[in-house]
């Protein structure tokens, strides 16, 4: 029986997306608060109780965090075009080799919008 737990961590960062439209607000800097959601899906231990420790998942996240949090993104190596989408795909591929049982990464800009990128097999 897999349930799937999720850690989630707030990352303070600006942006601008370079690829829109003429025109398009999001093409001027901007910021967000953005929220960024780490899936790990597993079966819970019998002894534990839990699929994995949640401070587990902090320290694998860590390293990542400190890149994105009060950094403009568009400077980041791979972020360039710092979409919620790439975001997500920039997040999932540095830290799935790190965290067994990865199963998803949330990216929300804002209160209303977001993504989650559940691996390159679904
Ligand atoms: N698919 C995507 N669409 C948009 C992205 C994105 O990353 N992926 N990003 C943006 C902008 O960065 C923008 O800051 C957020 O968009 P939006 O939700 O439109 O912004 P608002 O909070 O102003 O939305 P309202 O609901 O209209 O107030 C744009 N699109
Ligand atoms: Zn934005």
């Amino acid at each position: 029986m897999a349930i799937e737990i999720h850690k989630t961590f707030w990352v303070e960062a600006a942006h601008r997306l370079p690829n829109v439209p003429e025109g398009h607000k999001c093409a001027r800097l901007h910021g967000h608060s953005f929220r960024i959601d780490i899936y790990v899906s597993g079966e819970p231990g019998e002894h534990s109780g839990w699929v994995m420790d949640f401070a587990d998942i902090k320290a694998a996240f860590e390293p990542l965090y400190r890149q994105l949090d009060h950094h403009y993104l568009n400077e980041i190596p791979g972020l360039e075009n710092p979409t919620s989408e790439n975001v997500a795909l920039w997040i999932w591929e540095r830290l799935e080799p790190e965290l067994p049982g990865l199963s998803g990464v949330g990216v929300a800009e804002t209160c209303t919008a977001g993504c989650i990128y559940r691996g390159p097999n679904r």
